[in-house]
């Protein structure tokens, strides 16, 4: 296994993360945080199109089959697909902890070749918040759920206020999704719960 940085390590004092009560049931989709997101948006022809669902503890499954347009070498999966992947399952955490958080860091391990035509199945799970930082970690195992980790990865998110979209994003962007009251309902609903 790869060396870690310890940016990625929750220091000792990190707290125990805790699955919001209303937090998606086990086993139901966590949705996806916006139509156009290249990880997992369903208007997105160019996406990944990941669809999350919750697990019973702070964590998450999803599949991805790698197609062709996600080739790195002849026949196998880019690296930095597997690792948008990677990211996209651990940014659907933010439906778990019910928290709007963004990628700070992430530290991927590639294991195994990935194949063109092959599922990966991913899990993620978030192992300790402090403050507004929220420890996680994911992993892609190939041949079922149960099957090789082909590719793994740990994560530091930053918890955002829905004022990190409006400011940093492209205005036509942000200005289409602020007319959709069913985003706007959803974003301000995590930003105050605690
Ligand atoms: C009406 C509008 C509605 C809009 C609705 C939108 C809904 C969206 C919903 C959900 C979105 C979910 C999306 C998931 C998609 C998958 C995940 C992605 O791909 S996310 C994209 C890639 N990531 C970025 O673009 C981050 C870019 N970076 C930043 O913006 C900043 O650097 C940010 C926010 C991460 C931190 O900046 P600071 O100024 O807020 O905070 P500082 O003080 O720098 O950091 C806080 C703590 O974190 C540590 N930290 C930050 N970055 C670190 C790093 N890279 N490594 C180690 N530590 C780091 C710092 O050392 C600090 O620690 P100490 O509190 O001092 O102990």
């Amino acid at each position: 296994m790869s060396a870690t940085n310890t940016a990625v390590q929750p220091p000792a004092d990190a707290a125990a993360p805790v699955r919001h009560p209303e937090a998606p049931a086990p086993g139901e989709p966590v949705g996806s945080h916006y139509a156009n997101c290249f990880g997992c948006g369903p208007d997105q022809p160019h996406g990944l199109h990941l669809a999350a669902r919750a697990g019973e503890g702070v964590d998450i499954t999803a599949e991805f089959t790698v197609r062709p347009e996600h080739q790195g070498a002849p026949g196998l999966a880019h690296g930095g697909v597997l690792a948008t992947a990677l990211d996209e399952a651990l940014g659907a955490l933010n439906w778990i902890l019910r928290v709007i958080s963004v990628t700070g860091r992430l530290e991927t391990d590639y294991l195994r070749p990935v194949p063109v035509g092959s599922v990966l199945h991913l899990s993620a799970r978030v192992t300790a918040r402090a403050g507004r930082k929220i420890y996680a970690t994911a992993e892609g195992r190939l041949d079922g759920p149960d099957g090789p980790v082909a590719v793994r990865a740990d994560a530091l998110f930053i918890e955002v206020k829905v004022d990190h979209f409006i400011e940093n994003g492209r205005q036509e962007e942000i200005q289409a999704v602020m007319h959709d009251p069913d985003v706007r309902r959803q974003a301000r609903a995590f930003e105050v719960n605690p």
